[in-house]
């Protein structure tokens, strides 16, 4: 089966900082991958690279089959991601974003209309719909952002820490909304910081630790927190590198 997602041997450096070093990682279709690390362990970088932000210095990008870089109008419409900040417009509602981000995303006015009122339902949005999206909590702005990102059913996902502002009930919301869309075939690349929240809803995840993949972890096992510190101990034995440890 084709990857969706794909980094194969990336490098990237910030200046004289590396953030991704031989990085590799593999989405397929109907696939939930979380990324787990430290902060500053390089899962955002990487997104970005998936996303055709940052150019890798060395090793190959690929986003449904394609170089980030070369996406045409047809397969970015088939790409969806929040990476860092939302992008809804403030003295916009929620639904005027949400409905903008699908008609970007090549949805004609009837397709975006619907899909705008199923997502924002799926997100548990409905009492902000007509709230303009500066007035709202973080974590509702945060579920807008989810929402603009996924209302055009798209086939490639990227989000990063999805979660992190969202209360209990949020975390469900949008853990039954990744399942859902991998369910309908997409490949999905979420990072997060919560072992227990990624065990919930990933199909495999990787370790990732001073810019490199440097294990998986099996969803649902025991004992996933020791793990997690052994294989990042065990990278840091192999490759001390105090220049990435931020
Ligand atoms: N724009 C930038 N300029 C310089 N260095 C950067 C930049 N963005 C990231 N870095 C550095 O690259 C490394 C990887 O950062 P990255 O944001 O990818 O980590 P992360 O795993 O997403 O961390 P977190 O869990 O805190 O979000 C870090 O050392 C960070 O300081």
């Amino acid at each position: 089966m084709t990857a969706a997602l794909e980094l194969d041997r990336v490098s990237h450096s910030f200046r004289t900082r590396g953030a991704l070093d031989d990085f590799s990682i593999v989405v397929h279709p109907g696939e939930v991958v979380a990324m787990i690390g430290f902060n500053g362990a390089g899962k955002t970088t990487a997104m970005r690279v998936l996303a055709g932000r940052l150019r890798p210095s060395h090793g190959t990008a690929r986003l449904l089959g394609r170089d980030p870089h070369d996406v045409s109008g047809r397969n970015a419409r088939r790409f969806g991601h929040l990476i860092d900040a939302p992008l809804a417009h403030p003295d916009l509602t929620v639904t005027e974003n949400v409905r903008s981000a699908a008609r970007l995303h090549g949805l004609d006015r009837a397709t975006a209309a619907g899909a705008t009122t199923a997502v924002i339902g799926q997100l548990a949005l409905e009492p902000w719909a007509d709230a303009r999206s500066a007035a709202l909590s973080q974590g509702n702005r945060q579920r807008l952002g989810i929402a603009c990102a996924t209302v055009h059913s798209p086939e490639a996902i990227v989000l990063d820490e999805p979660t992190s502002a969202l209360d209990p009930r949020g975390v469900v919301v949008v853990r039954d909304l990744i399942r859902a869309s991998a369910a309908s075939g997409a490949a999905i690349l979420v990072s997060s910081h919560h072992l227990d929240e990624v065990s919930r809803v990933a199909d495999r995840i990787v370790v990732v630790h001073g810019g490199r993949v440097v294990g998986a972890l099996e969803p649902g096992s025991t004992d996933l927190e020791r793990r997690f510190f052994e294989l990042v101990h065990d990278a840091d034995t192999r490759t001390p590198d105090p220049e990435r440890a931020s």
